[in-house]
Order: structure tokens, then C-alpha cells, then sequence
């Protein structure tokens, strides 16, 4: 289950693909009416042209990109595993209804699905809404078979072989720094999520201190990725950066900023940029036209030299096995992978509850 993209490059199009997204009050967590005027009133009118533009210089003739690339692993997985496998998305279409229904439609005795969320790292705006929104649909459709999801795997041994085998090719080449950028979130949305109300944000040094905050903590979770792959690579510190990209609105996101860093790097002596995107797992919007379009031209107006974006996991053939491993695992009853429960049902009532 991946985020999903609009139908087509068409404004009225995207617009109804924004209207459905930024309505999420998971995505943006003010009381309904709130949010309603400002996404219906303000963000969708200015926002969907200038959208519309960025779709139309990554969009193939086969479709989004996104949707594309997820429909290829779909494929390449169903070839590795004796189940069925199909795709479904957060907005748009295919949704986990019409993924369910194709399902049984094939199969009428299914007895159990597992969802594989395209999301390694724990967001309430990413993995959360997808894995509610799917029990939802499961649970309204009332479909005969059992829904189980694959839990954020940030630190799981197969999906970072996968991530670093994916990135260590550019490592040959000649680089001043590999910056790792993230997809970023509100700051509000890290101290929502933190089930103990006195971690996150809070301490010093707060991700690179245990604490059961960890298991929903967004900014922990990339962080741990980021220093995973670089100790397996060997990539020596100071060669390698870490950032939040993608900001939307006025209010603090995670920091750094990618768009500032971008920006900075040649001024402190980064003339050769890798950047590498592992909070997606297909390549996209934010990764194709912000990062390798946008956040290139910002570096080489900066001064930059060469600038790489390393491509997301997409259809690596061992992604696919980690995949596949997975799956495996499930069908032998090996529970370790599956998530049980979510920051929703945790954090103090008067946080995360008053989002909806
Ligand atoms: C408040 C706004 C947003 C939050 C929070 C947010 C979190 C978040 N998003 C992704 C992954 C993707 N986002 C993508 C596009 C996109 N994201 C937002 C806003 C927020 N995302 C918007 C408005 C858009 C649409 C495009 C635009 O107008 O900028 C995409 C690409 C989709 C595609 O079709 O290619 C992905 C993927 C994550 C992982 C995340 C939290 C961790
Ligand atoms: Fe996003
Ligand atoms: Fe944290």
C-alpha cells in the first residue's frame, strides 16, 4: 500500500487528489471545520495549478510515476511468493476496497491478507493513516478474511542490505557528501505521537536516547536509517548529511530543511552532492521533480558542481526478497514482522484524539 497520485495531470484532477489528501486530519491535524476552510478555501484553489505543473514534468505515458513503480513491484513480487499480490493506495485509486475485492474476486477462500505498508519509517501522516484507513475499509466491507500489516521496518536487516546496496554503486563515484533527506513532517505531529508525552523533541540528543517513544517516533526512526546505512557503507562522518524535504504551510516542520541545506552545502565546501530519499520507497513526486529538478537547480545556483539523486528502491531485485522474506515469514506463522496497535490508541487522550 503506497500513498497514491492523482488520476491524471488535469487541475480538476489534482485537485480532488489534494482536497482528498490535506482533508486527512492525520495529515493535517486541525478540527475539522479548520481545516476545511483552509484546505478547500485556500491551499487546493493556489495550490493544485502549481501541482498540476510539477505532475505534468514527471508524469510518463504510462501514468505517475508512483503508481507506476508500485504496480511494477507488485508484479516482480508476485513472481518471488505463492500468494496473490496487489496494490492499493491511501488516495485515489486503486483503494484498499477495490485491492480487497480484487483479491476475493480471484481467490474466494482467502483467509488472510497482509498489507506491506510503502512506508519504512512510523508517521501518523504516512504509515498510520494508510494502515488505519485499510482496517477501516476491512472492517466496513466486512470481508471474510483476516488483515494483518507488516510493522515500520527503518532498522529491519533485509529492507537496509536492500537500501544500502541500492546506494552503494554511487559510492564509487567522486562525492563531497551523501545527503539523506527525508520527507518531513510538522513538529506538532513528533510530540502527538510521543506515547510518553516527555521524549521526543524534549531532550538532547532525544532519537540516540532509548526510550518507548521510539516505536512511533518519525524523527528517531529516519535517524536510525541514516546512521545504519552509513556505518554498513562505511560512508566516514562528515561525509554524510541528514534533512527533511517537502515542507508545506508556515509552522516548524522537522529540521533541517533539504531546500536550505541544498543551498548552504557549496558555501561550506560540498561541490558534489548524492542524495539518496529513503523515507520513499518509489520514486515520485518529491523525489523526481523537487529533489532531482528543483533541489538540483537550487545546489548549482548555490554554486554546486554535480549533483546525483539516487533512486529510490523502486524494483531492486533484493528489496523484492526482503519482501518476499517477509512474506514468508508470515505464511511459516513467524509473527516478528507484524504491528500490533499504533500511537493512536496509546498517546494520552487530548493529543492525537482531538485530531479527528
Ligand atoms: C501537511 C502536509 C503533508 C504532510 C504532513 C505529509 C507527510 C508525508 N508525505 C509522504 C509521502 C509523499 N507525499 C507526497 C506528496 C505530497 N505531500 C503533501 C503534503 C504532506 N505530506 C502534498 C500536498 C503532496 C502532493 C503534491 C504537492 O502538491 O506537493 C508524495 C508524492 C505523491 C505522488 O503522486 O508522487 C509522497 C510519496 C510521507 C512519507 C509523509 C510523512 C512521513
Ligand atoms: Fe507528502
Ligand atoms: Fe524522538
Amino acid at each position: 500500500m503506497n500513498l497514491g497520485s492523482p488520476d491524471s495531470t488535469e487541475v480538476p484532477d489534482v485537485k480532488r487528489y489534494l482536497d482528498e489528501f490535506l482533508m486527512d486530519g492525520r495529515v493535517i491535524d486541525k478540527p475539522w471545520l479548520f481545516r476545511a476552510m483552509l484546505v478547500k478555501g485556500i491551499i487546493v484553489p493556489f495550490r493544485a495549478p502549481k501541482s498540476a505543473e510539477a505532475y505534468k514534468s514527471i508524469w510518463t505515458k504510462e501514468g505517475s510515476p508512483l503508481i507506476v513503480l508500485s504496480e511494477q513491484l507488485a508484479r516482480a513480487l508476485d513472481q518471488e511468493v505463492e500468494e496473490p499480490v496487489v496494490i492499493a493506495m491511501r488516495y485515489g485509486t486503486p483503494s484498499p476496497r477495490e485491492a480487497f475485492d480484487k483479491l476475493l474476486q480471484a481467490h474466494p477462500d482467502l483467509k488472510e491478507v497482509l498489507l506491506i505498508p510503502m512506508y519504512p519509517h512510523y508517521a501518523m501522516s504516512s504509515y498510520e493513516t494508510a494502515v488505519e484507513y485499510a482496517k477501516e475499509q476491512h472492517a466496513e466491507g466486512r470481508y471474510p478474511f483476516r488483515l494483518e500489516y507488516i510493522k515500520p521496518y527503518y532498522d529491519n536487516a533485509e529492507y537496509l542490505e536492500a537500501l544500502c546496496e541500492s546506494i552503494r554503486p554511487y559510492l564509487d563515484t567522486d562525492y563531497d557528501q551523501i545527503l539523506f533527506s527525508y520527507h518531513g513532517v510538522p513538529e506538532r505531529h513528533i510530540y502527538k505521537g510521543d506515547i510518553t508525552q516527555q521524549h521526543c523533541l524534549k531532550k538532547e540528543g532525544c532519537c540516540d536516547t532509548p526510550s518507548a517513544a521510539h516505536q512511533y517516533c518519525y524523527r528517531h526512526q529516519c535517524w536510525t536509517t541514516t546512521k545504519e546505512v552509513a556505518r554498513r557503507l562505511g560512508i566516514p562522518d562528515g561525509k554524510w548529511g541528514f534533512s527533511f524535504q517537502s515542507r508545506l504551510g508556515r509552522d516548524p516542520w522537522l529540521q533541517p530543511y533539504t531546500a536550505q541545506r541544498l543551498e548552504e552545502l557549496p558555501k561550506e565546501g560540498v561541490k558534489k552532492v548524492l542524495v539518496a530519499c529513503p523515507a520513499f520507497i518509489s520514486d515520485c513526486l518529491e523525489t523526481l521533480e523537487e529533489i532531482a529538478e528543483e533541489g538540483k537547480e537550487s545546489f548549482v545556483h548555490a554554486g554546486g558542481e554535480s549533483f546525483t539523486m539516487i533512486p529510490c528502491l523502486n524494483v531492486h531485485p533484493l528489496w523484492v526478497r526482503a519482501m518476499a522474506t517477509w512474506v514468508e515469514g508470515f505464511r511459516a506463522g513467524n509473527t516478528d514482522m507484524l504491528q500490533r496497535g499504533s500511537a493512536h490508541e496509546l498517546v494520552p487522550k487530548g493529543s492525537i484524539m482531538d485530531i479527528i
